[in-house]
């Protein structure tokens, strides 16, 4: 992450000299000090680091430092005092400033303090990432490696992870690609750095270009304070771009400029802010097809498309469904807190034979789900949803209005159970008909369901349903 350091210095020479001072690669300096009213800049300017003489903060001191420490950043603040009291600077610290300095000391002095707190400050920012609230990193040797189509990819995977080329990696939904650009952070020699996701199909174009690049205040109605984009916050680090393939043309090509010139421009600022960081984009769709459409710019392809990782779906590697399941059971029983301990052999075959058009998400959700009704030590056939013992028939034809003898069909389960299984159909029919209807547009079709896009697409993947399946 880029630390940003703010001065608000009133002494102009003193601003001048810290500035050039600190701008170090991981550090971004922003000097209001000179400015009309510095401490309203101050308060918009997303610092980690503020350094600001009281002379800039409003009276009482004690309720401005209480607004710099409210900021959502959590700054720290290092207050630069005239006074050599240290009766003031109790009081100031008294009132919550991290650090007081009296202006007068000598610069020397002035910047060993500041690199204190900047060194803590990294610390800090290293110490939330590791905090165990933070789930475990996939690593690449905790990959299933039965098949011989998943050895040889990893293979491949493990001849590119330490390179700081971008990557494109492609593959079915569910199919694990976030998953694996974890593993290849988690392998490179960013590993100490952040891990950013985007999801940019998940948001609006304006709201996805701010968060990408962040802006500047002001930069459109209501950007009341300044924001620092993902490119920024993955400094040293790795930005993983899902959806690649819905990203509107124009951020194509400012994200074409930050491959080829590793330089960041805020919306409505004209300074631009040097950023190293490794691009990892993932797409389900088709980018050669969607380039030809001209969905997808030429250069753009080129440039992420050097490395492709193609994962294989689940389908294309079934040796490897065994493993997985048990992994997830493993998983799942210990975070339910549920004594299942095995699959039996034919719940285990159905699930091999199943095409698993959800991919790893799939299972997934099929094992906990399975653990959750569970009621002997082993999951069998029947706590498997009715595509592995029925193929759907059953639900299915009851929501053709067919109707088929209930009581055998229903013997022996649950009401829970069954409603579970006749819901999750319904939903699947009913999330199809309306992105037919939508032609795959799922903002349109979320409306007519009457539920939140991001709703509708977490359903989506929870079945395997593709957009693009619709599109007319
Ligand atoms: N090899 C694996 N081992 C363990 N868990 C995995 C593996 N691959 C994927 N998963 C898990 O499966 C789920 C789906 O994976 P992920 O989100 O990476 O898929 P995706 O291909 O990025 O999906 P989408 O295209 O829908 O965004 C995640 O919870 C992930 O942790």
């Amino acid at each position: 992450m880029l630390i940003k350091l703010v001065l608000a210095v009133q002494d102009k020479r003193l601003q001048k000299y810290l500035a050039q001072s600190f701008s170090l690669s991981d550090i971004r300096v922003e000097s209001f000090g000179n400015l009309v009213s510095p401490w309203q800049k101050v308060m918009r300017s997303c610092g980690d680091i503020i350094v600001i003489s009281e002379s800039i903060i409003p009276r009482p001191s004690e309720s401005g430092i209480a607004m710099l420490n409210d900021l959502p950043e959590n700054p720290t603040t290092v207050i630069l005092h005239d006074g050599d009291s240290s009766e003031e600077h109790a009081q100031l610290v008294a009132a919550g400033a991290d650090v007081v300095l009296f202006s007068g000391v000598s610069k020397k002095r002035l910047l060993e303090a500041i690199e204190t707190t900047l060194e803590s400050r990294r610390q800090l920012i290293q110490l939330n990432r590791f905090h165990p609230k933070h789930p475990t990193k996939p690593q690449l040797s905790d990959f299933v490696l039965e098949s011989d189509s998943m050895r040889i990819f990893i293979d491949e995977v493990r001849q590119v992870s330490t390179s700081n080329s971008p990557l494109l990696i492609m593959g079915e939904t569910g199919v694990g690609k976030e998953h694996l650009a974890k593993a290849i952070h988690a392998e490179s020699p960013r590993a100490t750095g952040p891990f950013i996701a985007v999801n940019t199909a998940a948001l609006p174009e304006q709201i996805l270009e701010s968060e990408l690049f962040g802006h500047a205040e002001g930069a459109f109605t209501g950007a009341v304070r300044s924001r620092r984009g993902t490119f920024e916050l993955a400094h040293n680090g790795t930005i993983f771009l899902d959806e690649i393939g819905e990203m509107p043309l124009h951020l194509q090509a400012k994200l074409l400029r930050v491959l080829q010139d590793y330089e960041v421009k805020p919306i409505g600022s004209e300074s631009p802010i040097w950023v190293d960081v490794r691009v990892i984009a993932a797409t389900n769709r088709d980018l050669e097809k969607e380039v030809t459409r001209k969905n997808f710019r030429k250069d753009l392809y080129y440039r992420l498309s050097v490395v492709t990782l193609t994962i294989p779906p689940l389908r294309k590697r079934k040796e490897d469904i065994p493993h997985m399941a048990r992994h997830f059971l493993d998983l799942y029983r210990y975070k339910i807190g549920r004594d299942v301990e095995g699959i039996s052999d034919a719940a285990m075959k159905a699930l091999s034979h199943y095409e698993w058009p959800g991919n790893v998400r799939e299972l997934m959700n099929v094992i906990e789900r399975a653990i959750l009704i569970c009621h002997d030590s082993e999951i069998s056939v029947r706590d498997l949803p009715s595509v592995f013992h029925d193929n759907g028939v059953l639900s299915t034809r009851i929501l053709d209005g067919g109707l088929p003898n209930l009581e055998t069909a229903w013997k022996g389960r649950t009401l829970p159970e069954v409603r579970d299984e006749m819901v999750s159909h319904l939903e699947r029919r009913y999330i199809e008909m309306v992105l037919r209807k939508t032609g795959g547009r799922v903002g349109k079709a979320a409306r007519i369901a009457g539920i939140h896009p991001r709703g509708l697409y977490d359903k989506m993947k929870t079945f395997g349903i593709r957009k693009e399946d619709f599109k007319r």
